[in-house]
C-alpha cells in the first residue's frame, strides 16, 4: 500500500490549474451508454473510481481509452446488462449504472454497490424511482435485477434530495415513454452537468439546479463531445490547505459559484480570498479564526465533501467552533486521526467541538475515506515535522496524483510504494 510522506510547516505557494470533476465525471460516463456510438468526454481526471467506471464499460463490450484528460468511449458493442459482483463492489458509483443499463437493455443486473465506509448509503431510493418508471425489481442477497420492457414517465417526489438517486432516476427517465417530473431533487452542481451532457445527446431535461426537474422522453439519444465542470471539492481541499499552511495560492479553471458556502465559511475564518471570473485567489498569513456553527446539508448548504478539510483549519484556529455532520453518519472517522496530531476535537452524536491549538504536529495517521485522507494531507502540509498518510488508495479514487499538484504548490510530500519482495526459490 502507498504512504504519503509530508515534511510540514511549509506554506503552500504558487498557481494550479484544477482537474475536472470525478462527481460529475462518473455520472455522464455512465449515461454515455444510453447513446450507440462514440462520445468523447474531456476534462476527465485520472482516478481509481475513473479507472473502475472504465472497466465497467469495457466488461459490458464498450471500447474506452483515457488519454491526457479525454475519454473517448464506443459503446455500439455494448452486449450485457450484467455487471459482476468485483466490480460493483469498487466504488459507489458503479450504482450509477443501474439506470442506462434499464434505458438501453430493458434490464440492469447489479449488486450493491461498494465504497468508502463512511455511513449506510442506502439505494432505496434509487430503486424506488426506477420502480415508478415501471421498473420490476427482485433482489436476492446483493443481486439486484431490474427489468422493464417499456419505461413510462411519472411524477417523482424524493424523501431525501439524495445526489445520485436523482442522477439514477434522471438517466432512467430520458429514453421513458412521456414526462417525468422529479421533485425534492438534488441540487448539486454535478446533477447540473448531468443534464447540460444529456440534452448535448438530444435528451430535453428541464430544472437540474432546482429541486424540480422535468425531462420528457425521447425516442434516441445520439453521442456527443462535452467538457466535465471543474472540482469543485478539490478547489476547495485547495483553498483550505493553502489557508491552513498560511500560504498564497491562484487556483485556475474553477467554479467560483459552486463554491460559495466554502467561500463565506473561510472569510468568517478570517481567510482573504479574491474571485476574479473563473480564478480564486487565497491568501492568509494570521492565525484562522473559530468558526461559531458549520451544518452540512444538501447543495447549495455547506458540502460534506470538505467537512473534513475545513475540520483541519478550525482545528488551527483560535477558538472553538463547532461542526455538524447531517449527511452521514459514519464521517467523523479523521477526528480520532487529527487528534493524533494534536487537535483538540470532542465529538457527540454527530457534532464535533474543535477547539483550536497553535500548532498540529507530524504524525503517522490513516486515510480511513477519501476526504478523510485529504484532511489529513493538509494537516500533514500544516504540522511541524514529518506526517506520513497511510492507505492513500482512498485518496487516489478522488484526487489526481495529489502529491504532484501539491509539490508544484511548494510542498514537500512524496509517495512510497512497497518493494515487490523477491520470490522465495
Ligand atoms: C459520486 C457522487 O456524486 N458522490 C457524492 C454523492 O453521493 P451519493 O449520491 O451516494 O449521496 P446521496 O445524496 O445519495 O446520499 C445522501 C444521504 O442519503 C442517503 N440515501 C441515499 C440514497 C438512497 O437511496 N437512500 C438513502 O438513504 C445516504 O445514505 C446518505 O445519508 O453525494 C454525496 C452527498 O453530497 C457526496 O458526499 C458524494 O461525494
Ligand atoms: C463520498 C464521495 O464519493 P463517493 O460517493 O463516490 O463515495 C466523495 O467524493 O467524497
Amino acid at each position: 500500500m502507498d504512504k504519503l510522506v509530508i515534511e510540514g510547516g511549509k506554506p503552500l505557494s504558487g498557481t494550479i490549474v484544477i482537474q475536472g470533476a470525478k462527481n460529475a465525471a462518473l455520472p455522464i460516463l455512465a449515461a454515455s451508454l444510453l447513446a450507440e456510438g462514440t462520445t468523447t468526454i474531456d476534462s476527465v481526471p485520472h482516478l481509481l473510481d475513473i479507472d473502475v467506471m472504465l472497466n465497467i464499460l469495457r466488461e459490458l463490450g464498450c471500447r474506452a481509452e483515457h488519454t491526457d484528460d479525454t475519454v473517448v468511449l464506443d459503446t455500439t458493442s455494448a452486449h450485457t446488462s450484467h455487471v459482476p459482483e468485483n466490480l460493483m463492489k469498487q466504488m459507489r458509483s458503479s450504482i450509477f449504472l443501474m439506470g442506462p443499463l434499464l434505458s438501453r437493455f430493458g434490464e440492469a443486473q447489479v449488486y450493491q454497490p461498494g465504497g468508502c465506509a463512511i455511513g449506510e448509503r442506502k439505494i432505496d431510493l434509487h430503486l424506488q424511482g426506477l420502480q415508478a418508471l415501471g421498473a420490476e425489481i427482485e433482489e436476492v442477497g446483493n443481486r439486484i435485477v431490474c427489468r422493464a420492457s417499456k419505461l413510462k414517465g411519472a411524477d417523482i417526489h424524493l424523501t431525501f434530495p439524495s445526489v445520485g438517486a436523482t442522477e439514477n432516476i434522471m438517466m432512467a427517465a430520458v429514453l421513458a415513454e412521456g414526462r417525468t417530473t422529479l421533485s425534492n431533487a438534488a441540487r448539486e452542481p454535478e446533477i447540473q452537468d448531468l443534464q447540460r451532457f444529456l440534452n448535448a445527446m438530444g435528451a430535453k431535461i428541464m430544472g437540474a439546479g432546482t429541486d424540480t426537474i422535468t425531462i420528457d422522453g425521447v425516442e434516441r439519444l445520439a453521442p456527443c463531445r462535452y467538457k466535465v465542470i471543474p472540482d469543485r471539492i478539490v478547489t476547495g481541499t485547495i483553498m483550505v490547505a493553502a489557508a491552513a499552511t498560511r500560504g498564497q495560492v491562484t487556483l485556475q479553471d474553477t467554479q467560483p459559484a459552486h463554491l460559495s458556502s466554502l467561500i463565506h465559511v473561510m472569510r468568517r475564518a478570517g481567510v482573504q480570498i479574491v474571485v476574479d471570473g473563473d480564478i480564486i485567489k487565497v491568501g492568509s498569513s494570521a492565525r484562522p479564526k473559530a468558526v461559531e456553527r458549520i451544518v452540512t446539508s444538501p447543495y447549495p448548504a455547506f458540502p460534506t465533501d470538505l467537512q473534513s478539510q475545513i475540520m483541519v483549519l478550525l482545528s488551527l484556529a483560535d477558538g472553538v467552533s463547532i461542526l455538524k455532520e447531517t449527511i452521514f453518519e459514519g464521517r467523523l472517522k479523521h477526528v480520532d486521526e487529527l487528534s493524533r496530531m494534536g487537535a483538540d476535537i470532542r465529538v457527540d452524536m454527530n457534532a464535533a467541538f474543535i477547539r483550536g491549538v497553535p500548532r498540529l504536529y507530524g504524525a503517522t495517521v490513516e486515510a480511513t475515506d477519501l476526504r478523510a485522507g485529504a484532511a489529513l494531507v493538509i494537516a500533514g502540509l500544516a504540522a511541524q515535522g514529518r506526517t506520513v498518510v497511510e492507505q492513500v488508495h482512498h485518496i487516489d479514487r478522488g484526487y489526481d496524483r495529489i502529491e504532484t499538484m501539491l509539490t508544484r504548490l511548494g510542498a514537500r510530500i512524496s509517495r512510497t510504494s512497497p518493494v515487490p519482495q523477491a520470490p522465495n526459490i
